[in-house]
């Protein structure tokens, strides 16, 4: 039987205790102490060395994205609710000292602020489509990235963050290849986490879509088997949390931004994602809040001392 306790406060203050998390006073923002960053960084790592012979090519983006670029997404139409948008002051002298009397006398002031042609990037993936534009290479590509991603979404989950990091994987291509490509990516995830020794299954998955249209959004995802989830008892044996998701966007992203294959045909993308502290809160609930006690065949492959 499993014995492990699933209370979620139990497990935010053991986490807090044994200097994993450091609160912040924000829900879902809480700080990384040195051994979750080693455990985080060390299963990243990982995926990339066994991704490796796979060649894709790593890129790096900031954490924001051009506000067009999440209007041309089509972001706002389905999660407006979890998006993140970047003010600043842009005023004259005479506001910005009203700014700061607000502020010191206790009032609200966000009202003084404007909008930036910025927003917090909420997948790490949103970034690398336009630079998809065109006509793809024969084959089409694969590109890796490892981002900070926003969401709107506070929870005392400490698996619900409002901001954390994913490894992801974006493939582009013939719809075909695409597809198998996704779906070979669910067993060698499977395999993956499998051999961390977590108790993983996968189950077909739907987007936190927004509003009553979104809830029929989410049913013909499900219907279409679009979105796949890999699933681990962190806070709920009942509800298992994600920690790794598979997502066949289709044509989403090509006809938005006019990727065609190599010769002219209709290209796909596809892209999957490790949510980085929850893999992290996954092996710290599955193994013990000591890495040095975790079994040895674990350690072994995140670390390579055993
Ligand atoms: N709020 C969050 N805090 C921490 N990790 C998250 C959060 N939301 C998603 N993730 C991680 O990022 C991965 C990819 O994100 P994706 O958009 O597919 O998640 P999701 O299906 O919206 O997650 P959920 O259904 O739990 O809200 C997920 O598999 C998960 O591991
Ligand atoms: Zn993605």
């Amino acid at each position: 039987m499993d014995t492990r306790t699933y209370d979620i406060d139990g497990f935010t203050e053991e986490l807090v205790a044994h200097g994993l998390i450091i609160p912040t006073g924000v829900p879902g923002a809480y700080g990384r102490g040195p051994v979750f960053e080693d455990i985080l960084r060390r299963f990243d790592a990982l995926v990339v060395r066994e991704a490796a012979p796979d060649g894709a090519q790593e890129l790096t983006f900031p954490p924001i994205l051009a506000r067009r670029l999440i209007e041309q997404l089509g972001y706002l139409d389905n999660f407006p609710q979890l998006a993140g948008s970047v003010h600043s002051f842009t005023g004259s002298d005479r506001e910005a000292r009203e700014l700061s009397e607000r502020v010191h006398a206790g009032e609200r002031w966000e009202d003084l602020l404007s909008p930036t042609e910025v927003m917090l990037t909420p997948a790490a993936c949103y970034p690398v489509y336009p630079t998809f534009s065109g006509l793809l290479p024969q084959g089409g590509r694969l590109v890796t990235i490892m981002n900070w991603v926003f969401r709107h979404e506070p929870s005392p989950e400490p698996t619900r963050l409002q901001h954390f990091r994913m490894r992801e994987y974006i493939r582009v291509g013939r719809p075909e290849d695409v597809q198998a490509w996704r779906d070979a990516w669910l067993q060698r995830g499977l395999e993956l986490l499998g051999r961390l020794k977590l108790p993983v299954a996968s189950d077909v998955a739907s987007d936190p879509f927004f509003g009553r249209a979104g809830r029929m959004m989410a049913a013909s995802q499900v219907d279409q088997r679009l979105k796949f989830e890999i699933l681990c008892p962190v806070i709920s044996r009942e509800k298992p949390t994600a920690i790794c998701s598979f997502n066949w966007h289709q044509e989403h992203f090509t006809s938005r931004f006019g990727i065609r294959q190599h010769d002219g045909g209709v290209a796909h993308t596809a892209c999957l994602g490790f949510g980085l502290e929850r893999v992290t809160l996954a092996l710290v609930k599955t193994h013990g809040y000591d890495p040095a006690d975790w079994p040895r065949d674990v350690r072994s492959l995140l670390w390579n001392d055993a």
